[in-house]
């Protein structure tokens, strides 16, 4: 990838420190020069320190920790291949794919080779354990459900006895309260650190201060901070302007983002866009894709955790090779994806978690390249942009392109909508309800203003009527009695809010009003800045992990497909934020080079 680092070190004044062979790999591989954070990591006076490494996405930390880790193992006199001596952690399968995949690259030139195994949910369990097993595993990248399945062998864990280096990328997602349960699970099954005396290496682009009491999982207390973003700097990439376009109503938010891709098109007909939204359920790649509303001659793509995991695989080899396309994402690939070109981010609504908008965006920009984020928010959404000043984000207005007329946006999202299936319809009414649901405190509103919202929503993803819930679903997500909620056998729920007179529309600058259809009403809540995680349900930190069922999430009782894992379910609403699951859906995934 053509990044601009010709005015930093060069990696020829690391020979001697790097082993001839992983420096003719970066050279075969065309890097030739370190970025900051490889600078800063490789000029350390040791790779054996543990360490805590943050720096902007897309800036090369996986070469980062992988050639440190590399040489340690490379130069180990007493290294036996057979076992695991780097195991890699990441909370996505598709992350853990591609860091295996860098990692082949820099040990292509390596004789006999080094084997990197991978450990992902998805993919058939006996296949990858028997190749672990009978063969030289000796990096292995998981995910962390798999990674304790294969635990559960005797054997396996035999394999990491020896282990010499663990690294978490995603780090603070690692150590969130949604996988911490696992890590910890896992670190049991390990040599402990204080004897076996392995290396910790964590690594994100977002270090909040919450996981800084989690680090001594891995971390020693005297391990090595290393940062490469100013304190006084936004964490996001300077090579991408941000931009929120507010728009006037919930309705207005599909047609602006028709408008906006549109108009990126228009200006650049290799457009190559993801397109974030809040949950798997937001049914935009029917309304862009069999829909018809996407440019014409941009294929659209969709990738979220629900998908098989052969489709996931796909979608991610097909969506790293176009050169334009339209790629709608829920969290799944909101971090550490690399896909090459991506020329314009784009958010419809609030991320989950403050720094996932930070990884939303680093999908583009990345490795020196330029891009563009926008946001698309309604105005029940622009508290976002209230709470996080420290975000370079420009609000000049609506979305205004001089080419934005030409587009009848609202008549095109009107049309596709029409061809949208009512389930879909429904499933993002639900996913929408269990989001706004779970940060409903972010959004000023009370159980009435969420359903209101919703049902507001609802109306502008095409829905004629509010969807029904079941008694239980309603129960589950806490919405017993709230009006405006329409319920299997009860019909529509009339009433006083619980507790209110009109809170529904008492946010900041609230307002009545709807479509006429039953609980279609509903007002604008209020800015609040209250804690991002007020309940279990639905909230943003239970996304698709192993299926055990962790403090939060696991649980489900979405209508929709189980989670990836084993067992485990989402719950509707419940942002679909990549945690890995050990299901066997889907086939093995296909490699470029044949994973062992
Ligand atoms: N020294 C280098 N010279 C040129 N390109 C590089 C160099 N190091 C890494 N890259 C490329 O930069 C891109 C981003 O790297 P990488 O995925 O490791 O970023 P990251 O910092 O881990 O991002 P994220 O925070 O999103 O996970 C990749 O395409 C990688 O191949």
């Amino acid at each position: 990838m053509a990044v601009d680092t010709s005015d930093r070190a060069p990696y020829a004044q690391l020979a001697g420190r790097l082993k001839p062979q992983l420096l003719k790999a970066l050279e075969n591989h065309g890097f030739t020069h370190m970025t900051p954070v490889q600078e800063k990591v490789l000029q350390l006076p040791t790779f054996t320190q543990d360490c805590l490494v943050q720096a902007k996405t897309g800036t090369g930390k996986t070469l980062a920790f992988l050639l440190p880790a590399l040489q340690n193992l490379l130069e180990a006199k007493d290294l036996d291949r057979s076992y695991v001596g780097i195991l890699v952690l990441a909370p996505t399968r598709e992350l853990a794919q591609q860091i295996a995949d860098e990692c082949d690259k820099l040990t292509s030139a390596c004789s006999p080779p080094l084997e990197c195994h991978i450990a992902v949910g998805g993919s058939k369990k006996t296949v990858h354990l028997n190749k672990f097993l009978k063969n030289k595993p000796t990096v292995l990248v998981a995910t962390p459900g798999r990674l304790i399945d294969y635990l559960s062998e005797d054997a396996a864990r035999q394999k990491l006895s020896k282990v010499r280096c663990v690294v978490l990328d995603e780090a603070d997602r690692m150590l969130d309260a949604g996988f911490a349960p696992d890590l910890r699970r896992i670190l049991e099954q390990l040599p402990p650190k204080a004897q076996a005396g392995w290396q910790g290496m964590c690594f994100s682009a977002t270090v909040p201060p919450e996981i800084k009491k989690m680090l001594p999982m891995v971390l020693t207390q005297d391990h090595v901070r290393i940062s490469t973003i100013d304190k006084n700097e936004a964490p996001t990439v300077e090579l991408v302007p941000q931009t929120v376009y507010p728009v006037a109503t919930v309705d207005d938010v599909l047609p602006t983002l028709h408008s906006v891709l549109a108009c990126a098109k228009a200006d650049n007909p290799a457009l190559k866009a993801v397109i974030f939204c809040p949950t798997a359920r937001h049914g935009l790649p029917h309304i862009f894709g069999t829909g018809g509303a996407a440019p014409p001659k941009l294929p659209v793509f969709q990738m979220q955790s629900r998908m098989s995991q052969a489709q996931r695989t796909r979608t991610v080899e097909e969506f790293k090779e176009t050169d334009r396309g339209l790629l709608f994402a829920s969290d799944v690939v909101g971090r550490g994806m690399d896909f090459p070109d991506i020329n314009l981010v784009v958010q419809i609504g609030v991320p989950s978690e403050k720094d996932q908008y930070v990884h939303r965006v680093g999908r583009t920009g990345r490795a020196g390249k330029v891009g563009e984020a926008v946001m698309v928010l309604a105005p029940e959404e622009m508290w976002f942009v209230a709470a996080n000043p420290e975000f370079p984000i420009k609000n000049n207005g609506p979305f205004n392109h001089p080419k934005a007329s030409t587009y009848p946006s609202a008549q095109i999202i009107q049309t596709a909508l029409a061809k949208v299936p009512d389930q879909s319809k429904e499933q993002a009414y639900i996913g929408n309800l269990g989001f706004i649901k779970s940060l409903m405190k972010r959004y000023g509103l009370d159980p009435t203003g969420v359903v209101a919202l919703a049902n507001r929503f609802a109306t502008s993803f095409g829905c004629a009527e509010v969807p029904t819930l079941s008694p239980m679903l309603v129960g589950k997500m806490g919405l017993k009695g709230v009006p405006g909620l329409v319920v299997e056998g009860k019909g529509l729920v009339r009433g006083p809010p619980p507790g209110a007179s009109g809170s529904a529309g008492r946010g900041r600058g609230g307002r009545g009003g709807g479509r006429g259809a039953a609980g279609m009403g509903g007002g604008r809540g209020g800015f609040f800045d209250g804690p991002p995680r007020e309940n279990g349900f639905g909230g943003p930190s239970s996304d698709e992990r192993s299926g055990r069922g962790g403090p939060r999430g696991g649980r489900g009782f979405g209508r929709g497909g189980a989670g990836g894992g084993r067992g485990g379910r989402r719950g509707p609403g419940q942002p679909d934020r990549a945690r890995e699951g050990s299901g066997q859906q889907g086939e093995e995934p296909s490699r470029k080079r044949a994973r062992r």
